[in-house]
């Protein structure tokens, strides 16, 4: 499989299944998407998730029925408790042309990831399916490891742009950048001081005095 980022924006995500499982699917997507949610039943956390709900039974419904809900989607996301409901899904999903994930049953088109996101970066962590609790031990862990990774990346940015204006040579440039990333006084700096820690690597590893920025 293949990671992309994709664009949320004017897009419309259908989801099948209104238990938790569905709920955490419906708030991953309504950050960008619209998303309509379609279900017997709906769990409480949708009350505090901004995703339209529409009260079916899919029980007796067949693919062409189910395909009819999918018209202009661009995503159809399976997690009822019916594993041969969600299978259902996946193939009306596949008739609409519409992209296709699925919480349990067969494989679909998508796997949804974890996510550790900052002002400047996003990480997707995925183990294909093979180990789902795995994505989420990790997400947590970088997320208690590197509670700073945003500020680092501002300081890069800030760093690089100095750099090019005042180091010619490149290979420098690039191992001051990443001797910044393994020196334990920078990210203890960042985590302490605000402006000051930027004029303090800079002092490390360029010298004189920051320009204000
Ligand atoms: C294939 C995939 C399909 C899809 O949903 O896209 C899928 C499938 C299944 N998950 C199951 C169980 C669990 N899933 C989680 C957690 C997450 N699962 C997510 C994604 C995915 N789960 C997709 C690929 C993931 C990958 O890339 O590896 C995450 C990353 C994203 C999200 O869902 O938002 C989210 C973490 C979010 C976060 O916190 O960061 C936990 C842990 C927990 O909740 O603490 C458990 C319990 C432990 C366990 O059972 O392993 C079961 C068994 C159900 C059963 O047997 O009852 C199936 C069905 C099956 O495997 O057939
Ligand atoms: N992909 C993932 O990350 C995970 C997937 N799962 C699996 O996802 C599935 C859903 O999990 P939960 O949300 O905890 O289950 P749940 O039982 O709480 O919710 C299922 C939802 O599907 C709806 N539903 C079931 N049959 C229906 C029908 N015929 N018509 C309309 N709606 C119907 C129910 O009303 C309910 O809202 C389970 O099969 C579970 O094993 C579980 C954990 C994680």
């Amino acid at each position: 499989m293949i990671p992309l980022m994709i664009d949320g924006a004017g897009r419309h995500v259908v989801i099948f299944g209104g238990g938790p499982v569905g709920a955490r699917k419906a708030a991953y997507f309504a950050r960008e998407m619209r998303v309509t949610t379609i279900s017997r039943s709906f769990h409480e956390m949708f009350d505090n998730i901004p995703a339209e709900r529409r009260r079916v039974d899919l029980g007796t419904m067949d693919e062409e029925d189910i395909a009819t809900l999918l018209s202009g989607a661009f995503l159809a996301v399976a997690a009822t408790s019916e594993r041969t409901l969600n299978d259902r899904i996946g193939r009306a999903a596949r008739r609409a042309g519409v992209l296709f994930n699925n919480a349990d049953g067969e494989r679909g088109d998508v796997l949804i990831p974890s996510v550790v996101r900052g002002e400047h970066y996003t990480l997707s962590i995925s183990t294909g399916g093979a180990g789902p609790a795995v994505p989420r031990f990790l997400r947590e862990h970088l997320q208690q490891t590197f509670p700073h990774l945003d500020a680092m990346i501002g300081v890069q940015e800030r760093l690089r742009a100095d750099l090019k204006a005042e180091v010619p040579d490149r290979e420098r440039r690039q191992t001051v950048l990443r001797a910044v990333l393994s020196d334990p006084d920078a990210w203890a700096w960042i985590a302490a001081e605000g402006e000051e820690a930027y004029q303090k690597i800079r002092e490390r590893y360029i010298g004189g005095t920051a320009t204000a920025y």
